[in-house]
């Protein structure tokens, strides 16, 4: 007979730690939607190729818990998150899939509490002051701006460095590699995230060159 052992979840501060750790490893966080089952394998070896090993699979298409699945299985040496999680039934289901962190584009309380007991570390959407302050009263100190250049960009987040001085961002919405330098060069951001860099339609190489050359502007 084999008994489950029930592990507490990690602490935040242990979260806080492998999300400052992913996000260095990734600094440019895909965030990809399949449309197709069979681009699963090949955007995610093109998109590692090009040097993006973090991957962001939202659960936007009915392909995205799958991928989620099947990379974990296939790609173990990818780290693999899920994006668009908006509610506890969500979080669980990726969680059962294998994601390795979460990221919702906003945050309601139900939300933010549930991870709180989840094993793997949420980041939060925020595009506020005081959405921000909902989740720091919980523990949070690391979101997602959203929809980032709508909110303000990088002038939104140097204001916000003043009152959150121990917070950082990973800013998602609008990036390309037009404004990545900017974004990347503000000490309060630790990646930035993206879907510039997915345009299949001349062929995977196209991903893997515009995964690389977005890389290598932060050199
Ligand atoms: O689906 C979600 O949960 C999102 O939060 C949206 C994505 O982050 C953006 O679609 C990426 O932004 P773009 O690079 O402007 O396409």
């Amino acid at each position: 007979m084999t008994h489950a052992i029930s592990r507490p979840a990690p602490t935040m501060a242990e979260k806080i730690a492998s999300i400052d750790a992913l996000c260095e490893r990734a600094r440019i966080m895909p965030v990809i939607t399949i449309a197709r089952e069979e681009d699963i394998l090949p955007l995610a070896d093109a998109l590692d190729a090009g040097g993006l090993q973090v991957l962001e699979i939202t659960l936007r298409s009915v392909h995205g818990l799958s991928a989620i699945r099947r990379l974990r299985e296939e790609r173990p040496h990818l780290c693999v998150g899920a994006g668009t999680v908006l509610d506890r039934r969500m979080l669980e289901s990726v969680e059962e899939a294998g994601a390795q962190f979460i990221v919702s584009p906003g945050s309601t309380d139900e939300l933010l509490r549930a991870a709180l007991d989840s094993p793997i570390p949420l980041l939060p959407g925020v595009a506020s002051a005081s959405e921000i302050m909902v989740g720091y009263a919980l523990g949070y100190r690391r979101f997602k701006l959203f929809p980032a250049e709508v909110c303000g960009g990088t002038a939104a987040l140097k204001a916000l460095s003043g009152p959150f001085g121990d917070i950082r961002f990973c800013p998602t919405g609008g990036v390309s590699p037009d404004n990545m330098q900017r974004y990347m060069a503000l000490p309060n951001v630790m990646c930035v995230g993206g879907s510039w860099m997915l345009d299949s339609s001349a062929g995977w190489d196209k991903v893997r060159q515009a995964s690389a050359d977005a890389l290598a502007l932060l050199n």
